[in-house]
């Protein structure tokens, strides 16, 4: 979620130039869409467009969370990587809670220096913390290896309808 406040740093982390944080509202100013374009098509959206968006998920508070990697000192402080939480609120499970993580990507550029891992564990840690029972996603075969060096395991099959 959009959100100013930042992640507490994970243990190890704390020396780490590039700092992991919520989305911010400026972010739009530091390339996060292009990022995003790096996964899927992702057209650039008007300041006001993009505000509009980040309410939204403003509104949903910790149960929509972007994170996003940067290095505080480099020059326009463009984002890095980025990656999506959101929580499913069910009634199954006692009415528990999935956590879904989505729209995973790391500037080619940025890749290989464990920004992925970092983005990623973080928001399992952030699903954990809220109190899911599970978090999924979809990946293609190719990233089978990367998302078990996150921790995931396969299991099921994707389906999808596209519109
Ligand atoms: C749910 C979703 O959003 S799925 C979409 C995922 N995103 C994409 O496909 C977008 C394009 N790709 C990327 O942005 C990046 O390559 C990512 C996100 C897949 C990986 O990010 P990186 O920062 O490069 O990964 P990171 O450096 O943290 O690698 C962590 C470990 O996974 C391994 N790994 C990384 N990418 C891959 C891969 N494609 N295949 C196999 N292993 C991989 C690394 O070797 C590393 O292992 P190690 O710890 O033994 O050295």
């Amino acid at each position: 979620m959009a959100s100013t406040s930042p992640e507490s740093a994970a243990a190890g982390e704390t020396n780490d130039p590039i700092h992991i944080r919520r989305l911010e509202l400026s972010d739009h100013e530091r390339g996060f869409l292009a990022l995003l374009s790096q996964l899927s098509a992702c057209p650039d959206l008007t300041a006001s467009e993009f505000a509009a968006r980040f309410a939204e998920l403003a509104a949903q508070g910790d149960d929509h969370v972007i994170l996003v990697a940067e290095d505080p000192s480099a020059p326009e402080r463009r984002i890095l990587a980025t990656g999506c939480l959101f929580v499913e609120r069910k009634f199954l499970r006692g009415g528990g809670k999935a956590g879904h993580v989505e729209d995973v990507v790391v500037d080619a550029a940025a890749r290989g220096r464990g920004l992925g891992l970092r983005i990623v564990r973080r928001l399992v840690e952030i699903a954990r913390d809220a109190g899911c029972y599970k978090v999924i996603l979809d990946c293609t075969p190719e990233l089978r290896a990367y998302y078990a060096k996150c921790g995931f395991v396969e299991k099921g099959v994707q389906m999808a309808v596209y519109f």
